[in-house]
């Protein structure tokens, strides 16, 4: 009977390679290349001279251009970690709130058709959405039993406690079946295809250990020998090297598997900006400036970074930049200067640099280009000097698109003109500020544009994180300033009871009031008979 069961699991689980579990899939998931390649709209591009991405093989050296692990130390590279579980997964479980006692196997999340057969996946407690979801869930039930008496909706109350307990109970059935499978689909679930690009496909999954959502991308082309093997190797020593970054898409994992290459990296919720501009001028939108000089400004602090490492992104365009509705949870120690953020913002958008394939290293570059509509002149002249200074010429071309500009050439009269720094025309006029910064960014002298960390300082982008800041600091600071002076106004309570403790009003006082707790209102526990003289005033009001 088991035996049986995991028979009928395995076979489900090998659904994937056999291309079964979705049709649509089956061209991707065909890890043959093909003569006709799959790729977004977006990346549909040709460089003036060559094909873009990865086409130039033979002219990546086999060296590892950013970090040297072997081939064979590449297979065991592997760093997990926990990101957060998307709502989106949590509500798709499913997960019914009956009055009953819930089974076992409700405590975990399965793909309704595949939970029979597929190995679940646990429901991690600590991410912000289940804690959120779970607290939501007490505090409604808290309102219930506050106002209702009704004793059958006690009991109720009663019995759905039991399951709200078990969303904290870890699972007592094995996280992970140990069956041999391909490590893809025996740690993976997959939930569907986020993006094609021209070397593989991006797959949304939940891993089942964590529960938490991944980004998988899977690369196509065999690898074992082949030059592409060290252009797909590019992208993980690159994420490897780069660490967290709450303006850099964060990597977790990379394996080889059937000679093919997969890196799990952190899914970003909100897709990419390339889908977010797309979705606007459908609707007749576009960003506003402040959005603009926030976009601008969180990605310049990405590459900021990535710059600092001694790498080059090269790739930066639209469907590169990915967009996440949470914070990172890699936000802690990325800020080492006063310029940057911890990934919060007051948007709620924080912007990621994703799509390492095309990095390489400032000092000894091995250059692929990338999208040729995002070239910076110098690079096409195979002038490598200010490699940094690309990335903010694409970095400056990639706003106006958000900003509405139509789209870019891919080379012609129209390529050369944006290269003379000939901003495109746009549907709402910008700021001269913000305009003079985004020309300037696509100087013809690549040594005439700002670079990210000037960028990160520049006025015209700070200026309104600045006045939010300020704005926050001076709100803190007066409560602080309350504190302090509710604080002191109880010292001097408690020193006059000392010296009097027959006097019942202040003893009262003492008594009713507790260290930093407010007082009630209207009442004034000291100097009733004298004038009021403290003041909480505070500098700025
Ligand atoms: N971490 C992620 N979170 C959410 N979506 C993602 C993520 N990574 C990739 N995607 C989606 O998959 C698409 C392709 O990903 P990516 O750019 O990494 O692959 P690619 O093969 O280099 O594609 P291209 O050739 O178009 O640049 C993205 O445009 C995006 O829609
Ligand atoms: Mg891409």
């Amino acid at each position: 009977m088991a035996a049986a069961n995991e028979k009928s699991v395995q076979q489900h689980l090998y659904f994937s390679s056999c291309g079964e579990e979705d049709s649509s899939d089956s061209s991707v998931e065909d890890w043959v290349p093909r003569s006709v390649s799959l790729r977004s709209p977006s990346s549909a591009c040709r460089t003036p001279r060559v094909q873009r991405h990865r086409t130039r093989s033979n002219t990546v050296s086999p060296a590892a251009p950013t970090s040297p692990i072997p081939y064979a130390a590449w297979r065991k590279l592997r760093l997990c970690d926990s990101p957060s579980t998307p709502k989106s997964l949590l509500s798709k479980s499913a997960l019914p709130y009956s009055s009953s006692k819930p089974c076992r196997s409700q405590r975990v999340l399965c793909r309704p058709a595949l939970s029979a057969q597929a190995p679940s996946v646990n429901v991690n407690p600590f991410t912000p959405d289940t804690v959120r979801r779970n607290s939501e869930h007490y505090k409604r039930k808290n309102c219930r039993s506050d106002g209702d008496d009704d004793d059958g909706h006690r009991s109720k109350e009663t019995q759905t406690s039991s399951e709200d307990e078990s969303y904290f109970l870890p699972s007592k059935r094995p996280a992970v079946p140990a069956l041999m499978l391909s490590r893809y689909e025996s740690e993976f679930l997959e939930l569907g295809r986020i993006g094609v690009g021209e070397f593989g496909a991006v797959y949304r999954c939940v891993k089942r250990l964590d529960g938490c959502m991944y980004a998988i991308k899977r690369l196509r082309r065999p690898l074992a020998g082949s030059a592409n093997e060290q252009l797909a190797l590019k992208e993980v020593y690159a994420h490897a090297v780069l660490g967290h970054h709450p303006h850099v898409v964060r990597y977790y994992s990379a394996w080889a598997e059937d000679d093919h290459m997969i890196i799990q990296n952190e899914y970003c919720d909100g897709g990419s900006l390339h889908d977010v501009i797309t979705e606007k001028e459908e609707q007749g939108e576009f960003f506003q400036e402040p959005e603009l000089r926030d976009l601008l400004l969180q990605v310049s602090m990405g590459l900021k970074y990535i710059h600092v490492l001694g790498l080059v992104h090269l790739d930066i365009k639209p469907s590169n930049i990915f967009i996440s509705h949470r914070p990172s949870s890699s936000a802690g120690g990325a800020g080492d200067s006063e310029e940057e953020d911890d990934g919060h913002t007051s948007s709620g958008v924080v912007y990621k640099i994703g799509d390492l394939g095309h990095v390489t290293s400032i000092s000894s570059p091995q250059v692929e280009e990338g999208d040729s509509r995002f070239l910076a002149c110098e690079v096409l002249r195979e002038d490598y000097t200010h490699l940094p200074k690309a990335d903010i010429f694409a970095l400056s071309l990639t706003v106006l698109l958000a900003a509405g500009a139509p789209p870019l050439p891919q080379n012609g009269e129209e390529w050369h003109r944006l290269r003379q720094a000939h901003l495109p025309s746009l549907p709402h006029e910008l700021t001269s500020a913000l305009r003079n910064l985004l020309q300037t960014m696509m100087d013809p002298d690549p040594a005439v544009r700002p670079s990210a960390s000037a960028l990160c300082r520049h006025p015209v982008l700070r200026r309104e994180r600045a006045g939010k800041l300020a704005a926050q600091l001076r709100r803190e600071l007066n409560v602080e300033k309350f504190r302090t002076a509710m604080l002191e106004r109880e010292l001097q309570e408690a020193r006059l009871a000392a010296v009097s403790p027959q006097q019942p009003a202040l003893t009262t006082g003492c008594r009713t009031s507790q260290a930093g707790s407010l007082p009630r209102p209207g009442r004034r526990l000291v100097g009733r008979k004298t004038t009021r003289s403290m003041s909480f005033g505070c500098l700025g009001h």
